[in-house]
């Protein structure tokens, strides 16, 4: 199942300089292992925001739940999910 989701990070401005780079660098290591793994498909930041759209190729819902959840800036972004499915317009559905 194919989700978009867009995440809106929110570090707080006190939190330990170090911290934040550690939160930050373990981030890009597991997003990059879940797009290796083909998960995560599409990474895209938001123009002017600290914000990314993302498109995520997974199981289901508890999958894609427990992907997020474990992130490790989920606790600094509030998360919008939408499920994706085929439009009958699209060229892949009218070959
Ligand atoms: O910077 C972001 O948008 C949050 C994030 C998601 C994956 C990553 O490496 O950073």
């Amino acid at each position: 199942m194919l989700f978009h989701v867009r995440m809106d990070v929110a570090i707080p401005r006190d939190l330990d300089p170090e911290e934040r780079t550690r939160l930050v660098t373990t981030e890009k290591a597991r997003a990059l292992d879940l797009q290796r793994s083909g998960k995560w498909v599409h990474l895209w930041r938001v123009v002017g925001a600290y914000s990314n759209v993302s498109v995520f190729d997974v199981d289901g819902t508890d999958e894609l739940h427990d992907i997020l959840w474990n992130l490790p800036l989920f606790p600094f972004m509030t998360i919008t999910v939408t499920p994706l499915t085929e439009h009958p317009s699209a060229l892949s559905a009218n070959p």
